[in-house]
């Protein structure tokens, strides 16, 4: 037997709750509910469309979206690439989506390397979504000019920054699109807070997309995963592409299975709840003059730093000293945070707007979307940044 000596890995602490993680929604944990379903799974390979529990997952997102089929991919990310891949030819072309739209900001450039489309990012001239006008007024026509890269598919995210799009807005850019025989697609990551809060149902919504990402680990808690919706032949090709990509799951059935247990139960409840935090918060900030850069619709509060002057890694520090987790301007409830960590992030919040009066925070580097500096931290938990000088 050799004196091998044990290797000393080097792992992160263990975590235990997302109670007061604020940091984002998808930092909810798999529940014993969910872990004892998964233990009933099916055991299938998805890749051969032979698992139950899979097929099951795909089939019930697919018609609550009102679509005839879907496809579970591992990550929101992968489903947005093959879905926006799938719904592309012949390249030039170019894909038109919110200047802050994930699938632009938040996914490694992959519209430009695995579909090679160019995308053309707009600000929303009413600050909040894309409307119809936006739209027209910065898509590319495919009328032969050989200078342009066509717009081919209109990729809107519902909700994005946690604002709920407006019906009424959609229908009219769905009918634009239609005429113009543009494609839209949706990145549903949260597209069930915008359900829970409109209350309109998600086969509404499904019926002006031609695709809808439907993420499962977000706010609805499950462990890994997204199911994409479209019609058959367009799932059947976006399997193709999600193969070709390496998302091919083999026996999905455990991972299908915690999914499912939160679709079928009071997922609206849950949601509501955590929107009802962030509504909580977001009064807070009225009332002692915190700006906000967005209507809360949703589960998202998003302190505008710029115009508070405040520093996120201030923000973030007062967030570890009141225990609540913070990554940046952007305050993220979901169903398992506290009531405490409500009670805490507004002391923290607080502080940080009352240290910024003193210490306004000049805001001209790049802008991190919903993240700081002290937000890397290395795996021991510590922030590898600290603020200079700081200290509480
Ligand atoms: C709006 C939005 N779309 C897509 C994604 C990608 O999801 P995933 O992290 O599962 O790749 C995220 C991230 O959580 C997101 O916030
Ligand atoms: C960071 C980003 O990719 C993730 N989707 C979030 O909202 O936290």
């Amino acid at each position: 037997m050799t004196n091998q000596t044990k290797n000393s890995l080097d792992l992160p602490p263990a975590y235990i709750s997302a109670a007061n993680d604020l940091r984002s929604d998808t930092f909810t944990t798999p529940t014993e509910e969910m872990v004892k379903a998964a233990l009933g799974a099916s055991v299938g390979d998805a890749v051969y469309g032979e698992d139950v529990d899979t097929a099951r997952l795909e089939q019930t997102v697919a018609h609550l979206a009102g679509k005839e089929a879907g496809l579970f991919c591992v990550s929101g990310t992968l489903s947005n690439q093959i879905a926006l891949r799938t719904h592309l030819y012949q390249p030039p072309y170019s894909i038109l989506c919110d200047y802050r739209a994930h699938v632009y900001t938040h996914e490694a450039a992959g519209l430009a390397i695995l579909s090679q489309a160019m995308v053309v990012p707009v600000i929303p001239s009413n600050g909040d979504y894309l409307t119809l006008e936006d739209i027209k007024s910065h898509y590319i026509p495919d009328d032969g000019d050989i200078h342009g890269a066509p717009t081919k598919v209109i990729s809107l995210e519902n909700t994005l920054h946690g604002i709920v799009y407006p019906l009424e807005e959609l229908v009219r850019i769905k009918a634009w699109c239609m005429e113009s025989g543009l494609k839209m697609h949706c990145d549903g990551a949260r597209i069930w807070n915008a359900v829970a809060e409109s209350k309109v149902p998600l086969k509404q919504f499904g019926e002006l997309f031609d695709s809808i990402s439907i993420c499962l680990s977000k706010s609805m808690g499950a462990p890994i995963g997204s199911v994409l919706v479209g019609n058959a032949k367009f799932i059947h090709k976006a399997n193709h592409f999600r193969k070709q990509q390496g998302g091919g799951i083999r026996q999905s059935g455990m991972m299908a299975r915690m999914a499912q247990c939160n679709i079928d139960g009071d997922w609206k409840s849950k949601l509501l709840r955590s929107h009802a935090l962030a509504h909580d918060l977001a009064a807070f900030c009225k009332e002692h003059g915190i700006p906000l850069e967005s209507p809360a619709d949703t589960n998202f509060v998003f302190i505008d730093l710029h115009k508070a002057k405040m520093n996120p890694d201030v923000l973030v520090k007062k967030g570890m000293k009141y225990n609540v987790r913070l990554m940046g301007g952007r305050v993220s409830f979901h169903y398992q945070v506290s009531d405490e960590s409500l009670a805490n992030v507004k002391k923290a919040l607080l502080e940080s707007f009352e240290y910024a009066k003193e210490h306004p925070f000049d805001h001209s580097g790049p802008t991190q979307i919903y993240r700081s500096e002290s937000t890397e931290i290395d795996i021991h938990g510590n922030a590898i940044q600290d603020v200079k000088g700081y200290k509480y």
